[in-house]
């Protein structure tokens, strides 16, 4: 056992699970072991371990739902970081709503519904959790985390405790400042408004209506691969290149939309990097565009 393992067990930081496989943390359902994944259940425990983490240099990565990465076949050394049910909350009150890292962004899209508040409305088919979309600035449907953030309690990788307000994040188009600066989001505070019910329910049926007929959303898979480029639609791109359908082992650019890579029941991450680079060139080389993958692919190769 790496000694420091044991030195995370002693201290107060969660729950230590050593050399767990991820594949059953992320939506691909691909990935090996951590060395340790640890499951802080509350703001002290997640402020210790990100202090003894640094303290004593052991490397780290914080997981959400898994529902926008890549884990390795051989895993990920080091700690993989994931808050805990603890971190699942939702308060609602006057002008919005304060939810825990852990919470799923999809159900507080349907009680925000539910309540009559507007303004989560596009959240509702985006499966990961609130930590995870604040980091990627999630969006669908012309909108995204970015309008209707107002701020954030983050753990930066010193272990200081800070609140960020949506200056701080530096949202754009799938990036907040947490891909420059590492830190971890214990919780945010998303502005509200009220709504009708009757149109706050009209457009999330429309939005998941258009997901069902778009998106292959019973397979296991990460959404979209790569991030569109500027004035331009990755799937467009793959799809002309005739790529849609195209197989790596157990791993398919899937044949509804072809920015999507579907793990099609034996896929290794090894297989998905495959078809990843395959596209990448395809598109390269034939529209001269450098596909940006959205997707993180992390761990051992
Ligand atoms: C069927 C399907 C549809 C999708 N549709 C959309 C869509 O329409 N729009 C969209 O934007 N995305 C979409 N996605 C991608 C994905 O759901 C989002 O990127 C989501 O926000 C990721 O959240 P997560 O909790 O799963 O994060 P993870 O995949 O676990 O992590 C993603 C990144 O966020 C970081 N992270 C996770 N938790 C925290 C935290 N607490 N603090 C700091 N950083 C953290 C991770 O380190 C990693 O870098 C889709 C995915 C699927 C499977
Ligand atoms: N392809 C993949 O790898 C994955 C795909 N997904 C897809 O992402 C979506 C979200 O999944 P998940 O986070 O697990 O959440 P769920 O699908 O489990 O939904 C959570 C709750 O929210 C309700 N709900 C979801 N969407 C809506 C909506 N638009 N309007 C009203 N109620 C809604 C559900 O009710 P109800 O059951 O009635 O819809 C359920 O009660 C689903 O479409 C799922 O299929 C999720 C994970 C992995
Ligand atoms: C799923 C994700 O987000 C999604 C988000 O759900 C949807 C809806 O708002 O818009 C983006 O997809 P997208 O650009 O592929 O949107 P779509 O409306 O599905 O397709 C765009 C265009 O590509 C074309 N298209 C789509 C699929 C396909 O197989 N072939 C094709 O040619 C469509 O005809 C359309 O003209 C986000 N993706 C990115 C990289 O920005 C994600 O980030 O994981």
């Amino acid at each position: 056992m790496q000694q420091w393992i044991s030195l995370l067990s002693q201290n107060n930081v969660g729950n230590v699970l050593e050399n767990e496989p991820l594949a059953k943390y992320t939506t691909w359902k691909i990935g090996g072991p951590a060395d340790a994944l640890v499951i802080p259940e509350n703001k002290e425990q997640m402020v210790n371990l990100i202090q003894l983490l640094h303290k004593h240099q052991i490397p780290w990565m914080q997981l959400g739902r898994g529902s926008n990465m890549l884990v390795s076949d051989k895993g990920i050394r080091g700690v993989v970081v994931k808050p805990g049910e603890g971190f699942d909350y939702a308060e609602f009150h006057e002008g919005g709503v304060t939810a825990g890292a852990a919470h799923s962004f999809v159900k507080l899209s349907v009680v925000a519904a539910k309540k009559e508040w507007t303004g989560l409305e596009f959240g509702s088919g985006i499966p990961g959790t609130v930590g995870g979309a604040v980091y990627m600035n999630a969006g669908a449907h012309g909108s995204d985390v970015s309008r209707i953030f107002q701020s954030a309690e983050i753990v930066l990788e010193t272990g200081e405790l800070v609140r960020y307000s949506k200056e701080d994040m530096e949202f754009a188009y799938r990036h907040s400042v947490l891909h420059d600066r590492r830190g971890i989001v214990l919780e945010a505070a998303f502005a509200l408004q009220q709504g009708e019910r009757k149109v706050i329910s009209e457009s999330m049926a429309a939005y998941k209506d258009r997901r069902r007929r778009t998106q292959p959303l019973q397979m296991a898979c990460a959404g979209s691969v790569f991030r569109n480029p500027p004035g331009d639609h990755a799937a467009r791109l793959i799809e002309a290149a005739g790529l849609k359908g195209m197989t790596q082992g157990g791993a398919q650019v899937s044949t509804m939309h072809a920015n999507f890579i579907v793990n099609t029941g034996q896929a290794t991450a090894e297989d998905v990097i495959t078809l990843m680079q395959q596209i990448q060139s395809t598109i390269s080389s034939q529209n001269g565009i450098n596909l940006v993958p959205e997707v993180f692919v992390v761990g051992e190769r």
